[in-house]
């Protein structure tokens, strides 16, 4: 698996007549194309991937209620399922008409929407798509569920909406937290921005958004990090959550790089590795001659697209405040670095073309940086971390001071903002992702000088892809140390090693893991 949810094979029935979206006919009614585009995710479609054709091909008018349906049917995908098994007298098996009436139920049971519209457009439904022999039946499951739907959705709710494997596997893992995790997992996630520092203040995009009467709460994430030879070193963050979900274009100066749309856990990761970097340099500039100080500082994004995560590192390069440039000494600023060296590589040449396009809203191109005389290189490449080698001609493959290593995963930390994962990922992705994970880690590791730190970030909430994956590599080599997070860290729960965000509370952030490892000795 390479990213959220988009190369995963599937689990699901495989014997609709209708065929994926790369020859989805996007006609007929609202229900009938989310009904075709269910289809399509079923049979390995990622919902990014067809979401802007379904919206696409509709009246404005149309757009929010079809987001709804699908979201919605999504969300509670495996528990409609369940419920509808109980439904029937004898079991359905086309999955066309299955997912009519999945997204039938959700209209009676979550949308709201009128019974007499939602059973007579549904019934409708289902023979546009060809399958007029069940409309009986069609009709007839959803008059039940209208005479009752408090009851229907209380038993609809009772449970997980996951599959079977993953929710047993949630119980292994968070025993304690299972019932409101898999629960916080079928609500849809807050909308976080990152602000731009590098253009202005978190608070005066605030203000902004005020202005245009967007409501926003500043969330602070804040963290110390024990480094060796160090008291603990504090960082902190700063988001903005929505109080509704907003589209990109009616936020002010989006267009012009003020802010970006990112998970506020995904927000830590670029604070984590800068500080740690810097706390490093600060160490070194008093210890060492001016001869042997480094004047370049080469740095790794080793999975890096679409580049949200390298974009913050700029940003925070970028801007006075946190640069590594400057570095803080007995309270004075002193020069340490003349020059950054950014690598970013990914092996999708596509999600290579949006890093680019997202550096260039935020004036952040090697163009820009060049423009603003930031003293910092850029290079991004298409390439295998398995196997990529950053040494090049030089002799050396100690390259990097910093790695981070925002790794492929199962994306489990994530599904409810990407619901189909639930249907588009297998048991056995586990497996095969934390072999990939470690295929990419024992490639890396060699090329970070000693004292440098690689950051361990996934979006996954399954502990074979974080701490045990973490613990395999603490054995397997002995010159690491992790890093510990301090006690009153106010995000995620600490594990032996790094901290486990769990997406439970309705306000908070997505299932990211973090581990802070350094290199103790060739
Ligand atoms: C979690 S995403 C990275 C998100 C990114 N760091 C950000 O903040 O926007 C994981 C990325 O790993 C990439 N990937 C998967 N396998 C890879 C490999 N073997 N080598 C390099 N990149 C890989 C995927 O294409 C995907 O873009």
């Amino acid at each position: 698996m390479r990213n959220t949810s988009s190369t995963s094979k599937n689990n699901a029935p495989r014997n609709n007549k209708l065929k994926p979206s790369s020859n989805l006919i996007m006609n007929g009614s609202v229900r009938v194309r989310v009904i075709r585009t269910l289809l399509a995710i079923q049979n390995g479609q990622s919902l990014s991937s067809v979401l802007d054709p379904l919206l696409n091909s509709l009246h404005d008018g149309d757009k929010g209620f079809a987001h709804a349906l699908l979201l919605t049917t999504l969300r509670q995908w495996h528990a409609l399922a369940r419920l509808l098994d109980t439904l029937a007298d004898n079991p359905i098996d086309e999955v066309e008409v299955r997912t009519t009436i999945q997204v039938g139920l959700v209209q009676l049971l979550y949308l709201e929407v009128a019974d007499h519209a939602a059973i007579h457009e549904t019934v409708e439904a289902v023979k546009e798509i060809e399958f007029a022999h069940a409309s009986g039946l069609v009709n007839a499951i959803l008059r039940k569920v209208a005479k009752n739907p408090s009851k229907f959705r209380k038993k609809c709710d009772k449970k997980h909406s996951l599959p079977n494997w993953l929710a047993y596997q949630l119980k292994q893992d968070w025993s304690e937290q299972y019932d409101e995790l898999t629960q916080g997992l079928r609500q849809a996630a807050p909308m976080f921005l990152r602000v731009n520092t590098a253009i202005g203040s978190v608070e005066d995009y605030q203000h902004t958004l005020d202005g245009a009467e967007i409501d926003a709460d500043l969330v602070e994430l804040t963290s110390g990090i024990h480094l060796p030879n160090a008291s603990a070193t504090t960082l902190s963050t700063t988001g903005l959550r929505l109080h509704q979900s907003t589209a990109v274009n009616a936020l002010p100066h989006f267009a012009e790089g003020v802010a970006s749309v990112q998970d506020l856990h995904a927000q830590l990761a670029a604070p984590i590795i800068n500080t740690a970097l810097m706390a490093k340099l600060s160490a070194e500039s008093s210890d060492a001659n001016d001869d042997e100080k480094s004047d370049e500082l080469h740095i790794l994004d080793a999975c890096a697209a679409p580049g949200g995560k390298l974009a913050h590192w700029l940003e925070l390069i970028s801007s006075n405040e946190s640069s590594l440039f400057h570095v803080k000494q007995n309270d004075e600023s002193v020069s340490m670095v003349s020059k950054v060296k950014l690598t970013a590589i990914d092996n999708e040449a596509p999600r290579i073309e949006r890093i680019h396009t997202n550096l260039q809203r935020l004036n952040l191109s090697q163009h820009d940086l060049q423009q603003a005389e930031k003293n910092i290189e850029l290079n991004i490449v298409c390439a295998d971390a398995t196997t990529w080698q950053g040494a090049g001609k030089k002799k050396s493959k100690l390259v990097f001071d910093a790695i981070l290593l925002d790794s492929p995963c199962t994306a489990t930390g994530v599904i409810r903002r990407h619901p189909d994962i639930s249907i588009l990922r297998t048991e056995e992705d586990i497996e095969q992702t934390a072999l990939l994970q470690a295929d990419i880690l024992h490639n890396l590791w060699p090329q970070l000088k000693v004292g440098g730190y690689l950051l361990y970030v996934t979006c996954s909430i399954l502990k074979q892809e974080n701490v045990d994956q973490m613990q395999d590599f603490m054995t397997y080599y002995t010159n690491v140390a992790a890093i510990e997070f301090s006690d009153d860290c106010n995000w995620g729960i600490a594990q032996t090693i790094g901290r486990q965000c769990l997406p439970i509370d309705g306000t908070s952030g997505d299932g990211f893991y973090y581990a802070l490892l350094q290199k103790t000795s060739e």
